[in-house]
């Protein structure tokens, strides 16, 4: 991994195109703009992941350019990742570039600070109105990648300081519902100060959602995580998650060893009722879970839960132990009712 961040006043359009012609053609380049009020901690997110390390002290006048070489998921990625300063500061054409030449998006918001997190409509709707509809505006990427409307873009919302507990004004539940409501691809809340790993997942998790959204686009294979083999890149519902999901039928009182043959979902008969318990494993080589961290995996395992409920939202299903989406395959136990579930 190697990590350098440059420096610059403004970032405008001719900066930026040099920014991204100076990295080598071959590696793959994935360019993430950060915005969000003043002091919420945006530099701060930003050198954690470069660095890993928490300084405290960071010159917020200028814009900055971080870029980290990485390979963890298999493949290498040059991560360019643009802090920006205060967006009322700087002028609309330069925050429009910047817009249009990002990939993915993070609206950062302090929960100690209700002001910054009013802030993150404000934001959502600039990037969703700047991009909609603006293809031949992009600077950099084809025009396919264009964001004809919100799910394609892939925007996160991050509520940060979260260790500053007696200052809190914003709960995780606003920031979850906030989320739903604006069209946010995500929803993290964290401290940059007490923990890298959870600051770093949110860029290696933009970076998968992004893959995902461009062979989705695609529409061709593509490889993802460490152990990942080329995967299907066709849109996945819940539902048809569900329905590629291999069952195995599991008797609580039998070993591993003595499992029955899996029956397929589409071997039970229309209405059959099974009071039987299978297991559902959402192998390695899906895409939502090759290299998946933990907050990807419990976004999984809550469109999993989404899809196990009846229309009436009774569930189908008993969720075994939530602490299962801790591992790198998602377990749940499932009394499958119908064919249909
Ligand atoms: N307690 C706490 N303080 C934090 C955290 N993250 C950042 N800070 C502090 O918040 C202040 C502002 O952080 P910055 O990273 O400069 O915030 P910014 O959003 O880049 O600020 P501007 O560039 O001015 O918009 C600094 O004093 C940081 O040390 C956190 O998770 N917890």
């Amino acid at each position: 991994m190697s990590a350098r961040s440059s420096p610059t006043p403004a970032l405008d359009r001719a900066r930026l195109k040099k920014f991204t012609a100076s990295v080598k053609s071959h590696v793959p380049c994935f360019r993430i703009l950060l915005l969000g009020g003043r002091g919420v901690g945006k530099t701060a997110l930003a050198v954690r992941f470069l660095t890993k390390r928490f300084i405290g002290d960071y010159d917020s006048s200028v814009e900055r350019m971080y870029q980290l070489s990485d390979s963890s998921s298999g493949s290498p990625v040059e991560y360019m990742v643009l802090d920006t300063i205060d967006h009322e500061l700087k002028s609309n054409v330069d925050l429009k570039d910047q817009i249009n030449w990002a990939d993915a998006f993070v609206i950062m918001y302090s929960v100690t600070d209700e002001r910054s997190f009013c802030e993150v409509d404000r934001l959502k709707f600039l990037i969703s109105h700047m991009r909609k509809g603006k293809s031949n505006e992009r600077l950099f990427f084809p025009d396919q990648y264009s964001s004809a409307n919100n799910s394609n873009i892939i925007c996160y919302l991050v509520g940060n300081k979260q260790d500053i507990y007696g200052e809190r004004m914003v709960t995780p539940e606003q920031g979850e519902h906030r989320c739903r409501t604006s069209g946010f691809t995500a929803f993290y809340e964290v401290s940059v100060r007490e923990s890298a790993k959870r600051s770093r997942e949110i860029f290696f998790d933009l970076h998968a959602d992004w893959l995902e959204l461009k062979a989705q686009l695609d529409r061709k294979p593509v490889k993802l995580g460490r152990s990942a083999s080329t995967v299907s890149s066709r849109p996945v519902s819940p539902g048809t998650l569900l329905r590629s999901l291999t069952f195995k039928r599991t008797s609580l009182q039998q070993d591993s060893k003595s499992r029955s043959p899996s029956p397929s979902l589409s071997q039970l008969a229309p209405g059959q009722a099974s009071p039987c318990k299978f297991r559902i494993q959402v192998h390695q080589h899906h895409n939502y879970t090759a290299g998946a961290s933990h907050g990807r995996r419990r976004r999984l395992g809550d469109e999993l839960w989404t899809a196990l409920s009846r229309d009436d939202g009774e569930p189908l299903a008993d969720l075994d132990d939530d602490d299962k989406f801790e591992d790198a395959i998602v377990s749940l136990k499932v009394p499958v009712l119908n064919r249909e579930c």
